[in-house]
């Protein structure tokens, strides 16, 4: 007799009667219904590997435990490649990062970096003869890379890092060196213990003259013992320039000194993919959670209601619920104009380069910021269950946060985007991304609060904080500040300005995609409603920039205000349908909160009994600790 599937019965209220396909949904954010088979024929070909699925929750392992059992999964999955359903590019994607992979490696991939960062690089940055070379032998996974740039002292400031190259004419060879504590490689995933290669960033000094920072590939360890090369700490080895500009003891420019940089460019545009992973895991745990949980009185006498029927509660969850489709879509439209750009620079023309850069700064910044803000929330809606390890918040939040710092801290990519929005609206040139800063923006006069006429205030304000930004900066100039001064006296403002630009980008994506997207009636409907609500929220928090830079009244903010409530209540009915649209299988969410069935408290009690403190009554340290402090009578 089949096993009756229990389900929790507010979530079986909460899933009858959906006004839309869910499956449309799920199509829509997998690219089709074909991706759609290709990603479930994945999930189950590794789910259904008991070799990887943990023996003991990771949490209870020690460090050099945890980094083992890892290491063992990590090195199964790529033995699963060969034989994938969906194909070795799909399967690495889903793999690497917070989908697929981290159903399987809770703790992350220890071969990441070799794929998203050394492999990438190589591609990127290697001369055909060199490609050649060291393709095959990373794909073969005849050797594990990393990417090595950050030091001690620095991760930021590239033209600072003091890792050296030195070209001896005479052998032909560079001589790398970590001149100083602070020149010591810190960071680099998998550096430890995993990789026996790396592409490292090092000044590249040749005939006495540093010609700046270039990629090296530089065996780390014996490829049969796994020992540390001689003298690797002090790294002084023979390595290989990546992309040699060094023809015959001679430096040749590149076109374009940044192009060492593109490796950065790839992974700032597939992390903002990932954290919106990471984030819809988040808000479906939330409010799946939410919609089991009943606490406290709404109506006196009343039986507890669902905290999702609370407005307080639907304002914490809703908003990051909107929030992963419009980082969806904008995730997608930047990833388009990477491959543009990635096909163009490769035939030599460099001319979205600066575009590419600007908005892959932008998102990557506004993407990872507000989704380890909106998971935060996600986390604290659910109460001290929230708080558990096992919860899984803990990790996405750890996931996400991380995102703010690496591949480019936040504020510095900020100010990235500044550098290209205050050139872009000077020069009134260039700026496929940000076409709005040339040539006059006619804002209204009088705010048109519908769909459109909100998504021309955020014209206005993007626009306008650029100017008030640039104004600051000629003031300075006026007072005679040299501009480096200026620059740094304007932060504040030319951050603003970043940001308000990253915003409209969001925005006119959703929109956009609406508009264009082929989608039935009632999904549109559904989708329509979240755009709105995001985009008034936003406005909202952001008020200060609206007031400052268009017509926006006391009573437009009012009006909002009452249209972003109705929307919440609106969209409160197909919260659970919704989060059910993302087809997240209960390994990838790992978390007793979320899972499909609702049968939070018994998953709850189960997740704690399996902790070794509960498999005695008394703990040994009772007797070595406690038991003699309660009889000294202190
Ligand atoms: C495959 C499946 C995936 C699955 C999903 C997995 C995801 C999940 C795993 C993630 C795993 C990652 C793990 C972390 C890996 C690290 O963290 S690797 C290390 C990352 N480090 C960084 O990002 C360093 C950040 N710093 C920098 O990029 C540079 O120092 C800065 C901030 C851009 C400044 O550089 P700079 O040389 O001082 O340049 P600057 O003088 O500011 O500007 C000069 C010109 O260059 C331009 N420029 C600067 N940078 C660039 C650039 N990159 N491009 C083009 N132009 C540029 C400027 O726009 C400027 O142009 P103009 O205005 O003159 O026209
Ligand atoms: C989980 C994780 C994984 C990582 N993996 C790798 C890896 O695989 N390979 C690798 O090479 N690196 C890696 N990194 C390092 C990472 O790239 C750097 O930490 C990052 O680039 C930030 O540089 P930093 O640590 O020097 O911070 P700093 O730049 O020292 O930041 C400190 C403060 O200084 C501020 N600041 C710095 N410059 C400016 C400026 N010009 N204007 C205004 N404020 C400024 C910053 O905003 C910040 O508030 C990793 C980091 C993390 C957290």
């Amino acid at each position: 007799m089949s096993k009756e599937i229990y389900e929790n019965p507010d979530l079986k209220k909460e899933r009858q009667n959906c006004p839309f396909n869910k499956e449309e949904i799920t199509h829509l954010l997998d690219g089709g219904k074909e991706k759609t088979i290709e990603r479930k024929q994945l999930e189950n070909y590794i789910l259904s590997d008991e070799q990887l699925k943990d023996a003991v929750p990771m949490e209870y392992l020690s460090h050099a435990d945890k980094y083992a059992e890892e290491l063992r999964k990590a090195c199964l999955l790529m033995h699963k490649l060969a034989d994938s359903p969906a194909g070795q590019v799909p399967t690495l994607r889903a793999l690497m990062g917070a989908g697929l992979g981290s159903a399987v490696l809770k703790e992350g991939n220890p071969l990441a970096l070799h794929y998203v960062m050394f492999i990438p690089a190589l591609m990127g940055q290697g001369t055909i003869d060199q490609q050649a070379k060291w393709l095959e032998k990373a794909y073969n996974l005849n050797m594990i890379g990393t990417y090595a740039q950050t030091e001690l002292g620095h991760g930021t400031f590239l033209r600072g890092l003091e890792t050296r190259a030195t070209y001896d004419p005479k052998t032909q060879e560079f001589i790398l060196e970590s001149p100083s504590l602070t020149a010591y490689k810190w960071w680099p995933g998998s550096l430890g213990k995993t990789a026996n290669y790396a592409v490292v960033m090092a000044q590249l000094y040749t005939k006495g003259k540093c010609e700046g920072t270039h990629p090296f590939m530089v065996q780390l360890r014996d490829e049969e013992t796994h020992e540390p090369l001689p003298g690797i700490v002090n790294m002084w080895l023979n390595p290989v320039c990546i992309s040699s500009y060094i023809h015959y003891g001679t430096y040749v420019k590149p076109t374009n000194s940044k192009l060492s940089y593109a490796t950065m460019v790839f992974v700032r545009v597939v992390v903002c993919q990932d954290v919106t992973t990471n984030l819809r895991k988040a808000v479906t745990i939330a409010t799946r959670y939410s919609c089991v949980r009943r606490q406290s009185e709404l109506k006196p006498g009343d039986r507890e209601p669902q905290v999702m029927d609370y407005q307080a509660q639907q304002n914490k969850l809703l908003p990051p619920l909107a929030a992963t489709f419009a980082f969806q879509l904008a995730a997608d439209h930047l990833w388009n104009l990477y491959h543009t750009a990635n096909n163009n620079i490769e035939q030599g023309d460099l001319e979205l380069l600066p575009d590419l850069h600007g908005l892959s700064c932008a998102l990557k910044a506004l993407c990872s910021s507000e989704a380890a803000n909106f998971v935060e929330v996600c986390r604290q809606s659910c109460g001290g269950h929230g708080y558990m390890s096992c919860s899984n918040f803990p990790r996405i939040y750890g996931q996400v946060t991380a995102a703010e710092t690496y591949e480019g801290e936040n504020t510095v990519l900020w100010l990235q985007v500044a550098r290209y929005l205050v050139k872009t609206r000077k020069e009134q040139s260039g700026g496929l991304s940000v076409k709005y800063l040339i040539g006059e923006e006619k804002g209204p006069k009088t705010v048109d609060t519908t769909l459109e006429g909100i998504v021309k205030l955020y014209r206005r304000a993007a626009v306008g904080l650029v100017d008030v930004a640039i104004a600051e900066l000629d003031k300075s100039g006026r007072k005679g500040e040299a501009p480096h001064d200026a620059w740094n006296h304007a932060a504040v403002y030319l951050i603003k300005a970043a940001q308000a630009h990253a915003r409209l980008f969001v925005v006119e994506s959703f929109v956009d995609s609406l508009k264009e997207g082929k989608l039935s009636a009632p999904v549109r409907t559904v989708l329509s409603q979240l755009c709105e609500l995001f985009i008034i929220y936003w406005l909202l928090e952001r008020s200060g920039d609206f007031f400052l830079c268009s017509n926006l009244t006391k009573q437009d903010l009012l009006l909002l205000n009452s249209k972003y409530v109705e929307l919440l209540a609106a969209i409160r009915p197909q919260a659970v349908n919704l989060v059910d649209s993302f087809d997240l299988r209960d390994e990838v969410l790992n978390s007793p909160l979320g899972c499909w069935d609702g049968n939070v408290y018994q998953r709850l009690f189960d997740e704690a009994a399996k902790s070794p403190l509960n498999q005695s009554n008394v703990h040994e340290s009772f007797h070595k600790y406690l038991k003699p402090l309660l009889k000294s009578n202190l």
